[in-house]
C-alpha cells in the first residue's frame, strides 16, 4: 500500500476513540497499513503529541480485541502527531500544513493525503473549503475525503452539501461511509449472489415471493435525543442503511466485478424503485413510535418521556415500508423493510422467501410444507441459513422445516471500520456510498419525510419490547405473508 498522511478531524471525539483508533491498530497488527504513514489528529483541545498517543493507547486497550504487545504498540503510536485546530479558522490550516510537510519530509513520503472528517456534519463544508483555500489539497500525490452519514437532512440539503464538497473534491475522491456497507455479511452479499450459480439462477421474481429486511434495535434514543428527535428512523436508518441493504440484495449481475460496475447495478435498483405517491403512501409506509414497555425484563420509558424529547413529539422511532422494484427481475416481488428502536430484539437480517409452487402436492392435514427461506444474519450474529423441508425420521417421518447453516461468528472477524478504512486507504470505493445512490435514496424517501411532516399518515404507537405496531404486521399480511 502507498505511504500517506492520514488527517483525522475530530481526533479527540467519541467515534475516533471507539472505532477509528482500534480499527487503525488492528490494520497495523495485520500488516494492512502502509510501511510509512503519518497520522495527524486534530481537535480544538490543546493536546500535545504525547497526550494524543496516550489517548490512542487507551482507546486501543479498551476497544480493540487484538493482543497489543508493548513493542508493537509503541511503534504504532510513533505514527501519531497532534495539531490543535479550529475547523472554522482558516489560519489554523497553515499550522496543519507545516506539520504535514514536516512529517512528509521526515518520513520521505509522497503527498498522498487522506482527510477523515469525524466531526459533526455541519462542519463538512467549511473543512472542505478550508482544505482547498489553504492549499492542503494541492499535492504531488492523491487526495481523498472520508465523511460519515448523515449526508444532508433531505434531498435539497444533500444536494447542496454535495455541490459544496464538489468544489474541493471530485466524486472519485469522496468516500462516504455507510457503516452497514462495512459489515462483513453485507460485503459478502456480492459473493453470495454472484459466485453461486445455484443461488443466482433463483435470484429473481420467478422463484422469490418476497424479501424482508429488518434492522431492529432494543436501545432507545440513548443520549442522542437532540439529534434523533430531528431525524427519526427514516433519516437515521431507512434513507441510508436500509436502502443500501436493499441495493446490495436486489442488484443484478454486473458485467464484471469492479467498483464501477457494482455501483452501476446498485444504482439501477434505485432507478427502478417505484416512487411513492402521496395519496397511497399510507398503504405502503407505517410510522411508529414506542410507548412504555419491557426490554429484557426491565421497564423502559415511552419515547416522549425520554430526556431531551418533547412530550408532544410525533417523531418516528419505527418505520416499515413496502417497496416495489419495477424491472424485469423484481416486478411483482415486494421488498419489505422495517427498522425501529426499543423493539424485542437486536437483529439485522435479510430474509429471502421463495415461492412454493409444489405446496399443493403436500397440502394434506398431516403434511404441511414451509417456504424455503434464505436468511442472511448480519448483526449481532453473522450467518447464512437455508430453511428446507425434510422428513423427520424420528417422528413418524413427518415433514418439518430444517436449517442448513453456515455461521461466520468469530471474534476476529474484521470490524466494519477496519474494512472501510482499509478500502479508503487503497482507494477502493466499492463499499462506499456513491453520490448517485445517496441522491436517489433521498429522492425516494422525500415523500415519506413530507407526509410525516404534514402528518398525513397516522403515527402508530407500539409498546417497547414488541416488534412494532400492528400496522406493520398488516402491511405484509394483506399480501399473504408474515414477517420472519
Ligand atoms: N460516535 C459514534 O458512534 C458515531 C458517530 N458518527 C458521526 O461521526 C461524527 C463524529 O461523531 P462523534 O465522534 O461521536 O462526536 P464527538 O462530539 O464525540 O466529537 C466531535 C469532535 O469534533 C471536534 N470538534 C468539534 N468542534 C470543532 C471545531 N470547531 N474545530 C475542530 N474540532 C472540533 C471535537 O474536538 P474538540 O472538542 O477537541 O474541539 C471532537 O473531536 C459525527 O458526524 C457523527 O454523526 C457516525 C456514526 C457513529
Ligand atoms: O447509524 C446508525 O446505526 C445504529 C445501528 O447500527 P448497528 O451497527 O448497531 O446495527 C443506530 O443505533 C443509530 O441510531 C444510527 O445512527
Amino acid at each position: 500500500m502507498e505511504s500517506m498522511t492520514f488527517v483525522l478531524f475530530g481526533a479527540t471525539g467519541d467515534l475516533a476513540k471507539r472505532k477509528i483508533y482500534p480499527a487503525l491498530f488492528n490494520l497495523y497488527m495485520d500488516k494492512m497499513m502502509p510501511e510509512a504513514i503519518s497520522i495527524i489528529g486534530l481537535g480544538r483541545r490543546e493536546w500535545s503529541h504525547e497526550t494524543l498517543q496516550a489517548h490512542v493507547k487507551e482507546a486501543v486497550h479498551t476497544y480493540s480485541d487484538h493482543e497489543a504487545d508493548s513493542e508493537s504498540m509503541e511503534s504504532f503510536l510513533q505514527n501519531f502527531r497532534y495539531c490543535s485546530l479550529n475547523v472554522t479558522d482558516p489560519e489554523d490550516y497553515f499550522k496543519l500544513e507545516d506539520l504535514m510537510l514536516q512529517r512528509e519530509e521526515e518520513l520521505n513520503i509522497v503527498q498522498n493525503r487522506l482527510f477523515y472528517l469525524s466531526v459533526a456534519p455541519k462542519f463538512f463544508e467549511v473543512i472542505a473549503a478550508n482544505i482547498k483555500e489553504s492549499g492542503l489539497s494541492q499535492t504531488n500525490g492523491w487526495k481523498r475525503l472520508i465523511i460519515e452519514k448523515p449526508f444532508g437532512n433531505d434531498l435539497e440539503t444533500a444536494r447542496e452539501l454535495n455541490r459544496n464538497l464538489s468544489e474541493a473534491f471530485n466524486e472519485e475522491e469522496i468516500f462516504r461511509i455507510d457503516h452497514y456497507l462495512g459489515k462483513p455479511m453485507i460485503q459478502n452479499l456480492e459473493t453470495l449472489e454472484f459466485a453461486n450459480p445455484v443461488l443466482q439462477s433463483l435470484w429473481n421474481n420467478q422463484y422469490i415471493s418476497n424479501v424482508q429486511i429488518t434492522a431492529s434495535e432494543t436501545v432507545g434514543v440513548e443520549k442522542r435525543a437532540g439529534y434523533y428527535d430531528q431525524s427519526g428512523a427514516v433519516r437515521d436508518m431507512l434513507q441510508n442503511h436500509m436502502l443500501q441493504m436493499l441495493m446490495m440484495t436486489a442488484m443484478h449481475v454486473p458485467q464484471k466485478i469492479s467498483p464501477e460496475q457494482i455501483r452501476e447495478v446498485k444504482k439501477n435498483v434505485m432507478e427502478a424503485l417505484e416512487p411513492l405517491q402521496e395519496d397511497t403512501l399510507e398503504e405502503q409506509v407505517v410510522r411508529g413510535q414506542y410507548t412504555r414497555g419491557d426490554i429484557d425484563g426491565e421497564e423502559v420509558n415511552a419515547y416522549t418521556e425520554e430526556t431531551g424529547v418533547s412530550a408532544s413529539s410525533q417523531n418516528d422511532t419505527f418505520v416499515a415500508a413496502k417497496l416495489n422494484i419495477n424491472n424485469s427481475f423484481w416486478q411483482g416481488v415486494p421488498f419489505y423493510l422495517r427498522t425501529g428502536k426499543r423493539l424485542a430484539q437486536k437483529s439485522t437480517r435479510i430474509v429471502i422467501e421463495f415461492k412454493n409452487p409444489l405446496k399443493g402436492l403436500y397440502d394434506q392435514e398431516e403434511e404441511q410444507t414451509s417456504p424455503n427461506l434464505l436468511t442472511i444474519e448480519i448483526n449481532p450474529n453473522e450467518s447464512i441459513t437455508l430453511q428446507i423441508n425434510s422428513k423427520n425420521l424420528l417422528r413418524d417421518g413427518k415433514i418439518e422445516p430444517v436449517n442448513i447453516n453456515f455461521s461466520a461468528n468469530d471474534k476476529h472477524l474484521p470490524q466494519a471500520y477496519e474494512l472501510l478504512i482499509y478500502d479508503a486507504m487503497l482507494g477502493d470505493p466499492t463499499f462506499f456510498a456513491h453520490w448517485d445512490e445517496v441522491e436517489l435514496s433521498w429522492k425516494w424517501v422525500q415523500p415519506i419525510l413530507d407526509a410525516f411532516k404534514q402528518n398525513t399518515v397516522p403515527l402508530h404507537l407500539y409498546e417497547a419490547g414488541t416488534m412494532g405496531p400492528d400496522a406493520a404486521e398488516q402491511l405484509v399480511e394483506k399480501d399473504g405473508f408474515k414477517w420472519w
